[in-house]
């Protein structure tokens, strides 16, 4: 996923920072009244505690390991709440923070993680409460039990609720971010994204990788005959008609405009350029239908190789669009793969 749309991980860097940043302030506070009530174990573990969150106030916005760290966190905070929460000088009051657990939970670990924890540590907490109500005549009060219980539950399920919307929010904008609103196709974003994860297969594999970039010919005429709206309409066909040709593994997508890209994970340069010539006719095949008939279309394509033309996406962007470029000059409706070594013979055009 791109940097910038890592919302999740971000997000619970932040929750994270602001929880560290509590626990300094609160750990010292709670520890200096604690020292003053000569509770000493107590006080010892929360200044010990705040001392810690100071030192993961290092790392939290560089951590490769949020998650880890988050849990190696979590575990004795909730821990030290319940322990303060069992012993009898301490205020029963304690119970309030143990009431920030699910909301905690949720906002780090998010669905999963949150759902679990916080049932694990809001019934601990729950028993500690009792447990300070408890008498020799009875070992549950229902009043209290019924109270904390029912409080501690509502909590629960509104941050249930609240995170499996925003994880779905999250989910859709991501989904509209990288889709094409048009053609419903994968857009730019999406390609860089795919590209990253099929360069580091591909190198790890030892298998090629490569892109195909193919621009209509002439599509201004399409738009000047029928109108935007004859044009979307042989956008959305060849986004529908192309991808038929190629394999699941293969992302189909649009750049902007009238030109799309391919990327073909395990194809090297000439089977990437035969797969190009294949889309050329299969378009020749399968025209566009607008003004109830059917409309030549061709285009041009370019192709760039993983290694050969380069490492990075943009590099084979550049390579792949010259070649584009080429096509062009060379008289349109063909495909370039390596300047003018090879160089497909252009189909007759309208067939
Ligand atoms: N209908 C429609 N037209 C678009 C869209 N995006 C770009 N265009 C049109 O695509 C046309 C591109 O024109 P040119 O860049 O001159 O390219 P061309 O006519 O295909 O010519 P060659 O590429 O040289 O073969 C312009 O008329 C743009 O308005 C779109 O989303 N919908």
């Amino acid at each position: 996923m791109p940097e910038a749309l890592e919302t999740s991980q971000q997000h619970r860097r932040l929750v994270l920072k602001a929880l560290l940043w509590l626990t300094v302030g609160g750990g010292l506070v709670f520890g200096a009244v604690n020292v003053g009530r000569e509770m000493w174990l107590l006080a010892g573990l929360e200044i010990i505690y705040a001392l810690f969150a100071l030192s993961l106030l290092r790392i939290v916005d560089t951590t490769p390991h949020l998650r880890m760290w988050t849990l190696i966190y979590l575990f004795p905070f909730f821990a030290l709440m319940t322990f303060a929460l069992v012993l009898p000088r301490t205020s029963f009051t304690v119970f309030a923070w143990i009431q920030t657990v699910p909301i905690i939970c949720y906002l780090l670990l998010g669905l999963r993680g949150g759902l679990w924890m916080s049932l694990g540590f809001l019934s601990l907490g729950v028993v500690a409460f009792n447990y300070r109500y408890m008498t020799d005549d009875s070992w549950l009060n229902i009043m209290v039990a019924a109270n904390v219980g029912l409080s501690s539950a509502a909590i629960l399920l509104f941050s249930h609720i609240y995170e499996r919307s925003r994880v779905a929010n999250e989910a859709r904008l991501l989904e509209l971010a990288s889709t094409d609103t048009l053609t419903g196709l994968a857009n730019r974003m999406k390609l860089a994204e795919v590209f990253q994860r099929e360069r580091s297969h591909a190198l790890r594999d030892n298998n090629p990788l490569s892109l195909i970039i193919l621009d209509l010919d002439h599509f201004k005429h399409v738009n000047d005959q029928f109108g935007h709206e004859g044009g979307d309409r042989a956008l959305r066909h060849i986004a529908q008609l192309l991808p038929q040709r190629l394999r699941d593994t293969d992302l189909f997508c649009r750049l902007g405009g009238e030109e799309f890209a391919v990327l073909l994970p395990g194809a090297d340069l000439a089977q990437a350029a035969e797969r190009a010539n294949k889309l050329r006719e299969l378009l020749a095949e399968h025209p566009p239908q607008i003004a109830e008939a059917s409309q030549v279309m061709t285009f041009s394509a370019g192709v760039a190789t993983l290694g050969e033309d380069g490492q990075s996406l943009d590099s084979l962007m550049v390579i792949a669009d010259r070649r584009m470029y080429e096509a062009k000059g060379g008289g349109r409706n063909q495909v370039v793969a390596a300047g003018q070594q090879y160089h497909l013979a252009p189909m007759s055009s309208g067939r």
